[in-house]
């Protein structure tokens, strides 16, 4: 069965997604630094290498020590204020970092390449949903920086036939493992559904609200969420895609309808009952009022339906490992 290396497989989406491999019967080799990843995440058999993106000797060797048939690219800072702040970690980690691997895959004859990007790519889209004709315009350094990664790889791959990619411009991402085997487990967590089901379980104090002055329906911001391990699926069909000849691709990924901070909060009560407090304050810097995908594109390419396309499930099994992190 065909190897894959999978770079961050030990954080939130890169484990879902190895264990997704794994059902499909493929053999993984997690490449991480468990800067925020976690060893546990790792689920056998697949293979942990603790590694720097950084360390290119080591990526080499194994390289050549395995024969990888793609690479699923993970690994990167995710914080957008630090971005902002500190610039060049996202530039060196993310793009420095992400264009070595590139060249190491095309120079080890690696076929295939799938890369997470985000919808930060399109910064202020003036129309929704945005598809990936839409202008390119990031607003900060974490955006920027996974733009450039995507051209590094597209003119790449444009010069090399041997080697065919897929990137993947995920929305938000949220939600764990239905069977209650994974999730988000990094600490100090800036996204919404994390923060509310924490404030839920009494984690957290309050939810604050970003901004109640945004022109959407009740003033929130609204977002497209995609349950973590229809992801991680979208991942297993961008790779039978690509084995089955389909060519390069960029795609969003989302399910092509948003919720407001609102009605994300509500959710969160009615799925927990639980009551918890929420304070209104200003909009955080560089957050669009909307942000919503249309899928349309992957849907058709991989002839891809998702399976959680449900806000009160993505809460749900959210707030089940919420629980069950107390525990481990
Ligand atoms: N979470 C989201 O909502 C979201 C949205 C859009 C895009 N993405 C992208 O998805 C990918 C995964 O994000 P996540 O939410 O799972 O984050 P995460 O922090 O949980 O996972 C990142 C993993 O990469 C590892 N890593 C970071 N730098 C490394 C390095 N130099 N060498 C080796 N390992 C390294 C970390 O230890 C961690 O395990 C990222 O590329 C991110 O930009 C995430
Ligand atoms: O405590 C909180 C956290 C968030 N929000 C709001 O909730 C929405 C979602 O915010 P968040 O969960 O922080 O996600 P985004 O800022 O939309 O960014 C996520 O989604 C992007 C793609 O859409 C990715 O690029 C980023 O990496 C990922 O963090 C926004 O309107 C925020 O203003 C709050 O009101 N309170």
């Amino acid at each position: 069965m065909d190897t894959i290396l999978v770079t961050g497989g030990a954080g939130y989406i890169g484990s879902h997604t190895t264990l997704a491999l794994l059902e499909k019967g493929y053999r993984v080799v997690v490449y991480d630094n468990l800067s925020t990843g976690q060893e546990d995440a790792v689920l056998p058999p697949a293979r942990l290498v603790v590694g720097d993106l950084e360390d290119t000797e080591r990526l080499t060797r194994l390289m050549q020590e395995e024969q990888f048939s793609a690479v699923i690219h993970f690994a990167a800072h995710i914080v957008v204020p630090e971005s902002v702040q500190q610039p060049l970690k996202y530039y060196s980690n993310n793009t420095s970092n992400t264009t070595n691997l590139i060249r190491l895959a095309a120079a080890h004859s690696i076929p295939h390449f799938v890369f997470s990007s985000t919808a930060a790519v399109y910064g202020l889209p003036e129309s929704s949903p945005v598809s990936e004709q839409t202008q390119l315009d990031p607003i900060n350094p974490y955006g920027r920086s996974k733009l450039m990664s995507e051209w590094v790889l597209e003119d790449t791959a444009a010069a090399q036939d041997s080697l065919r990619h897929c990137t993947l411009r995920y929305f938000n991402v949220a939600g764990a493992d239905p069977q209650g085997r994974l999730g988000q487990s990094t600490p100090n967590a800036t996204h919404l559904i994390k923060v509310a089901c924490q404030a839920a379980l009494g984690k957290r104090e309050a939810l604050a609200i970003y901004g109640t002055d945004y022109p959407t329906f009740d003033g929130t911001g609204v977002r497209d969420y995609i349950h973590v391990s229809d992801l991680a699926d979208v991942h297993v069909r961008a790779l039978e895609y690509l084995e089955q000849g389909g060519a390069s691709a960029t795609l969003n990924c989302g399910y092509g309808h948003g919720y407001s901070v609102r009605q994300i909060a509500d959710t969160v009560r009615e799925v927990s009952g639980v009551d918890f407090p929420v304070h209104e304050t200003q909009r955080r810097e560089g957050d669009p009022a909307e942000l919503i995908a249309d899928p349309g594109r992957l849907q058709t390419t991989f002839e891809w339906q998702p399976r959680y396309d449900d806000v009160a499930t993505i809460v749900r099994t959210a707030l089940d490992w919420e629980r069950k992190l107390d525990h481990l």
